[in-house]
């Protein structure tokens, strides 16, 4: 089954705190489908832990709607159920099982595993379809332990499209990869965003810059700033913070981020 309209991700007042410390606090963030939208900042500006409350891995409170569906509070098998689907910063994928047994698996979590295992005809078509998308279709007999470490993210991303994942938040999907491999997974989000909602977190500004339709800019747990790449590159604000640099004199590590000379 394949989304059919498309849907938004809209999220007000997202806050989450833990034990006092409020890690997230006002966020209101919404994500047309068709737009592949990057959520930035630096380190510890709550990203991850966004995408966590969206995933109901940790407690947020505000609203956070898609497809007519609340997130917040949900348990996590009735978010995947609903279309909601993520990655991690490494890959999680079943090593020992082949690529086809992983995607098969990722289709049917409902089913027992012997029987899993046991069908070796009949792939479904998702799961065709999902291995054609990602471009894994020569390697689908290979274990997944054998992937390099690119295709074991793509393997990752066709997990989530098999579950019929419509709102994808990807942490980091190309941290570590080869400059071939950031191309092929730019290209391949850019094919995912068409008819899905996807998020992205990312430090790398290269491959946001190639890729990036609009750009969230978060510090200190809140939004600082929205827009396409230049405006919010050129953003005195998002130079500040972002960049680490006071706004009168930048250093010469913050002058090389903002020209794209350094990826984190
Ligand atoms: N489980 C937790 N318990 C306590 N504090 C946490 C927990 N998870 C995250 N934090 C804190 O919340 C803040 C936001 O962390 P988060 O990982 O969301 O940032 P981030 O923007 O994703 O950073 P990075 O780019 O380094 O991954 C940080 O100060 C972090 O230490």
């Amino acid at each position: 089954m394949t989304t059919t309209r498309p849907l938004a991700l809209e999220v007000t007042g997202l806050r989450v705190e833990f034990d006092g410390f409020v890690a997230v606090r006002d966020v209101d963030l919404t994500v047309p489908a068709g737009e592949l939208r990057f959520l930035i900042g630096p380190n510890g500006a709550g990203k991850t832990t966004v995408i966590d409350a969206l995933t109901g891995l940790v407690r947020g409170t505000g609203t956070a709607r898609f497809d007519g569906h609340e997130l917040l509070g949900r348990p996590v098998h009735r978010l995947v159920r609903a279309g909601i689907g993520r990655t991690f910063q490494t890959a999680s994928v079943f090593e020992g099982h082949t690529v086809l047994q992983n995607l098969d698996i990722a289709a049917g979590l409902h089913r027992r595993p012997t029987t899993l295992l046991r069908r070796r005809r009949g792939v479904p078509e998702e799961v065709l379809r999902a291995l054609d998308t990602v471009g894994l279709d020569d390697l689908a007999d290979r274990p997944a332990g054998e992937l390099a470490h690119g295709q074991k993210q793509w393997l990752e991303i066709g997990m989530l499209l098999v579950q019929d994942a419509r709102l994808l938040l990807l942490d980091e999907p190309v941290a570590g990869m080869s400059g071939e491999e950031r191309a092929a997974t730019g290209e391949l989000l850019r094919r995912i965003s068409r008819d899905r909602t996807v998020v992205v977190v990312e430090h790398d500004m290269e491959f946001l810059r190639n890729y990036a339709d609009t750009v969230t800019v978060m510090h200190r747990g809140s939004i600082l700033a929205e827009g396409g790449v230049d405006e919010v590159q050129s953003d005195p604000r998002v130079i500040e913070v972002y960049l680490g640099a006071p706004l009168d004199a930048p250093t010469a590590t913050a002058t090389a981020r903002a020209t794209g000379r350094e990826t984190r």
